[in-house]
């Protein structure tokens, strides 16, 4: 359930004054997301996604994700920007949380993404890889490399209340990882960073929205494709992996972003280090949101159970490191 801020249909009305879109015809909290609360807006000219920012995205990144939104939008990428009111403002205040009001952009996102589904989506990701070259503001990435061993840290011996024994295990495969990842030889740009298949709205095999760019910023450009690829390619259990679907990714991409044989080569240890830091991430959530909270707590051992499949590769890039 994602509605945390409700918003009267009066100040809501109030807030549709300041845009050129028409006027309020209904509004429905949408349920799916677990960040921010959204609405599905309708108006007599157009449909809206309106956004209240909740206290996980910093007001003050919102103009480096508004920015990028506008600059992906301008090349033709299927990206939602924020619609302007009229007096080119984007970012607002409602209820006492940042707001935006964003494109509606149809499609649905698929829960089992075929091959082909696979494919057309990190070609997408590819085009947008290209399209973010020459976008020039920075953000570091807020759950990047250099975070993981703190929030590691911060989570303690209570992972082993998640699986005995997990402490240890995690704290071995970040150890392999910080030896192992590259250092600044991979090219770096705006990325998703969170590209997982509730992100990628599709009618049939066509990418109709690449949406929720809330963990966007600067970082290597393949780890994007790694993280894809950790999110995309397995079973909900993250204990099958879908070599057709990991494969469709890899093509996908590289259709429309040539992969260097380097990148190809770092890739298992990006993938690795995208699965340790979903598998943190819901660790940390999954010990401190209370079982009764309204948001749904993401399983933290579906992430875990994927770094074995990346394992063997990593294993033998740490041999040639040694
Ligand atoms: N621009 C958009 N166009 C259409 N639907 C959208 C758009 N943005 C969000 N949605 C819908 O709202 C849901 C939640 O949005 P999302 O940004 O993923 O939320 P959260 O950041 O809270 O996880 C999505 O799954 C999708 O159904
Ligand atoms: N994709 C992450 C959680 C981020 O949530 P989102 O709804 O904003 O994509 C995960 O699955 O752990």
């Amino acid at each position: 359930m994602a509605v945390y801020t409700q918003v009267s249909a009066e100040a809501l009305s109030a807030f549709l004054d300041r845009f050129d879109v028409g006027e309020l015809v209904s509004a429905k909290g949408i349920a799916e997301g677990v960040e921010n609360s959204n609405y599905l807006v309708d108006t007599t000219k157009s449909r809206f996604i309106l956004t209240l920012y909740e206290k996980r995205v910093a007001a003050g990144d919102l103009p480096y994700f508004m920015a990028l939104l506008d600059h992906l939008a301008g090349k033709g990428l299927p990206v939602p920007p924020a619609v302007p009111d009229r007096a080119g403002t984007l970012i607002h205040e409602l209820e006492g949380r940042p707001a935006c009001l964003i494109q509606f952009l149809s499609g649905v996102s698929v829960s089992h993404p075929t091959p082909a589904q696979a494919h057309a989506a990190a070609e997408a990701m590819g085009r947008m890889h290209a399209a973010a070259a020459d976008f020039p503001l920075d953000r570091p990435n807020s759950m990047g490399f250099d975070t993981w061993l703190p929030l590691f840290e911060r989570c303690g011996h209570s992972l082993d209340e998640i699986q005995p024994g997990l402490y240890d295990d995690i704290g071995f495969a970040l150890d392999d990882v910080r030896s192992a990842w590259p250092g600044d030889y991979l090219d770096r740009c705006a990325i998703h960073a969170d590209l997982f298949p509730d992100n990628v709205l599709m009618l049939g095999n066509r990418v109709t929205g690449l949406i929720d760019f809330y963990f966007a910023c600067t970082d290597i450009r393949v780890y994007d494709l790694a993280v894809m690829h950790a999110a995309w390619s397995f079973d909900a259990s993250g204990r099958a992996h879908d070599k057709a679907v990991g494969d469709a990714l890899i093509q996908g991409y590289a259709q429309s972003f040539p992969l260097s044989d380097l990148e190809r080569a770092e890739f298992p240890v990006l993938a690795t280090g995208a699965c340790i830091r979903f598998t943190l991430s819901r660790a940390w959530d999954w010990l401190n949101t209370p079982a009764d909270a309204l948001v749904t707590r993401k399983d933290p051992l579906a992430f875990w159970r994927r770094v074995k499949t990346y394992d063997n590769a990593l294993g033998s890039r740490l041999r040639t490191l040694a």
